[in-house]
């Protein structure tokens, strides 16, 4: 006659555990019967209660689960790990309402259903804290800060390029060099206030902490004056308002964006802190006057060539020009100044607000 060990059991929500005790033991055959996979045998030769001997039991499971069963036999017992096919709670182990002799509770590894439950919750918070701990590793870059941090770079590089191109072409040509700076300068111009328009996105997917109006009204308000005004119309490209509005513009370019690649290794440079929120002071009204001389400049020329003038009605015929759209324009950009001053202000106030509490 088959002699049977004595097997405990414990369950979680994915998992049954086994404990069959019986020391030094040579699992023979552990398998699942196929139909619903419900029915587990396993036969080993080992010491138990009746000594050296070969035993063997069988379960029927009260619910469906995996065929792939793991075990471990060590020198004091084989452990037999089964996963169930639903995840949930088990009433019971078996089929059978009268549990056989040979099964018992294993009260090493026991919990009620609340407790495991807490113990899935904890491993969870667990390991969310590992990988938070992870991210914040020194060594660790992430795919947004590989991002940011090379569109700030190649932003940086557009700028320092204009502004060091056109601090020299001034320094050596004089004022003759403010009556080409379209030509020298607007290619680059061009694709860094293109590629600009990725802060709006960034700012629309929560990719960094800020405001998307601030972004929008910069960029668009950039974009306008750069395509439409300045690209457009050839007249205004040997203009030296060309040479105001982007030296204003690439000045504060060459502070904000270093501070913002510090910024991706948590690591900053006071002064360059100080710079970035300080310089738009002068700059911001500067750079939106500069805006307002170049549109007021465009509007007898839009007036004279109708470049993107509209159709009127064939009754009251003629169009309408588009200079009418540039005077609705310099309201926006004061309205837009406003904007963006008091959200630069307010961006710098809890800049060094922060850093004082930090220092007290
Ligand atoms: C109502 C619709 C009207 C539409 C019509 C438009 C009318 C237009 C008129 C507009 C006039 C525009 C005039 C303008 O062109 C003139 C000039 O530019 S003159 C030159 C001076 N200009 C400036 O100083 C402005 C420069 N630009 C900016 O500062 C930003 O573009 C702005 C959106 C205005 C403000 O930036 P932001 O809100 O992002 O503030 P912070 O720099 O403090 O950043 C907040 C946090 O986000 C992190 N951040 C932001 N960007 C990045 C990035 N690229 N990479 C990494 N991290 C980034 C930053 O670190 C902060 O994080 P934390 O708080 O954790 O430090």
């Amino acid at each position: 006659m088959m002699l049977t060990p004595l097997v405990y059991w414990a369950q979680r929500h994915e998992e049954i555990y086994l404990r069959v005790e019986l020391t030094d033991a040579q699992v023979k055959t552990q398998s699942l019967t196929f139909f619903f996979l419900c029915v587990i045998n396993c036969s080993a030769r080992g010491h138990g209660a009746k000594g050296q001997n070969e035993y063997e039991f069988s379960l029927e499971f009260l619910f469906p689960v995996k065929p792939e069963v793991s075990y471990k036999s060590t020198q004091r017992q084989v452990n037999v790990v089964v996963g169930k096919e639903k995840r949930g709670w088990w009433e019971r182990l078996v089929t059978q309402e009268r549990k056989p002799v040979f099964l018992a509770p294993d009260f090493d590894r026991w919990l009620e259903e609340s407790d495991a439950e807490m113990e899935i919750r904890e491993k969870e918070e667990r390991r969310n804290r590992l990988r938070s701990a992870r991210l914040k590793e020194p060594g660790f870059i992430s795919l947004k800060t590989g991002f940011l941090f090379a569109y700030n770079l190649v932003q940086f590089l557009g700028f320092s390029w204009i502004f060091v191109n056109m601090t020299v072409r001034l320094f050596i040509f004089g004022k003759d060099s403010l009556y080409d700076t379209f030509h020298t300068i607007s290619d680059v111009m061009f694709f860094c206030q293109t590629l600009a328009a990725v802060e709006v996105l960034n700012a629309a997917f929560g990719v960094v902490r800020t405001g998307v109006v601030p972004t929008f009204i910069q960029v668009i308000g950039r974009n306008f004056i750069l395509f439409i005004i300045f690209g457009s119309l050839d007249e205004m490209h040997n203009r030296p308002v060309v040479f105001f509005v982007f030296y204003l513009w690439s000045a504060i370019e060459i502070f904000r964006y270093p501070f913002y690649m510090l910024g991706c290794f948590n690591t900053e440079w006071k002064t360059l802190t100080w710079l970035r929120y300080t310089v738009w002071i002068p700059l911001y009204p500067l750079g939106v006057l500069a805006e307002a001389v170049a549109v007021l400049q465009a509007i007898p020329i839009f007036d004279k060539n109708k470049l993107f003038s509209i159709p009127l009605p064939k009754a009251i015929g003629g169009s309408l020009s588009f200079s009418y759209v540039l005077q609705g324009y310099l309201i926006l950009m004061f309205l837009g100044l406003f904007i963006n001053f008091r959200h630069l202000h307010k961006q710098r106030k809890r800049r060094f607000r922060t850093k004082k509490r930090k220092a007290n």
